[in-house]
């Protein structure tokens, strides 16, 4: 007979996770799986430890105590290898300031060493609504534009997971739509989606699993 295939590892493993700040816990022993191939939706009231949490998935901060494993690999003591896999979409968007949009995309494209930067970027400014000002530098962007912006480079990376911080928020009706198809894009693509909101009815619909946070403590929702 032959051996079962191994099963893939949780997309996410927080196992006894804690955060402080200063005097101040973030997170207090926060226990979950989030299996492979779900995504998943992240809710709870302004300051319950969202983002908290997610930066701790994307490695831009370490527990104070316990462990995050993304894709089976340890976030402290396999960072860079967490990094191949995962990309934030946040409020600070890590543009390039003096460049367009299009010259943004085009960087990054060719930094991943993709063929034809230009024509990528084309498709994927046409794909977040953002043809019109494609000549003006992104410093002249509205918070609205560069969250537009940001999910097309975060499209462009192709991870493994993306972790998507308030990706409606600043963003108008026909905003609010392209983020959704592109959300479900990606998870079509096999993205694993990990979605902090306070559109809960969005969030639902788009993701499978959900974890509802309480002063960093995971609750019923
Ligand atoms: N850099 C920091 N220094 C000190 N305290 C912080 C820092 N970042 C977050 N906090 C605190 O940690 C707690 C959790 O904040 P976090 O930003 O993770 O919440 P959130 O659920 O994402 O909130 P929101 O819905 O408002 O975005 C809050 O009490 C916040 O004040």
């Amino acid at each position: 007979m032959d051996a079962p295939a191994p099963a893939s590892p949780p997309a996410i493993a927080l196992h006894d996770v804690s955060k402080r700040y200063g005097r101040h816990w973030a997170l207090a022993r926060l226990t979950y799986s989030l299996p492979a191939g779900r995504s998943l939706l992240l809710t709870g009231h302004n300051g319950s430890g969202k983002t908290t949490l997610l930066r701790l998935v994307a490695t831009a901060l370490s527990p104070t105590a316990g462990r995050v494993e993304v894709l089976g690999r340890n976030t402290v003591s396999d960072t860079n290898a967490v990094r191949q896999e995962v990309a934030l979409l946040s409020h600070a968007s890590f543009l390039y300031e003096d460049l367009t949009a299009h010259q943004n995309l085009v960087v990054l494209a060719r930094l991943l060493d993709l063929p034809s930067p230009k024509d990528v970027a084309d498709q994927l400014l046409t794909r977040v609504g953002l043809t019109r000002r494609t000549e003006s530098p992104v410093r002249q962007f509205s918070a609205g534009m560069r969250k537009r912006l940001a999910i097309a480079r975060l499209v462009m990376k192709k991870p493994a997971m993306a972790l998507l911080d308030e990706p409606f928020g600043e963003l108008d009706p026909a905003g609010i739509q392209a983020m959704e198809g592109i959300i479900g894009e990606l998870k079509a693509s096999g993205v694993t989606v990990v979605l902090a909101t306070h559109l809960i009815e969005q969030g639902l619909t788009l993701c499978e699993e959900r974890l509802h946070l309480q002063e960093g403590r995971a609750v019923p929702a």
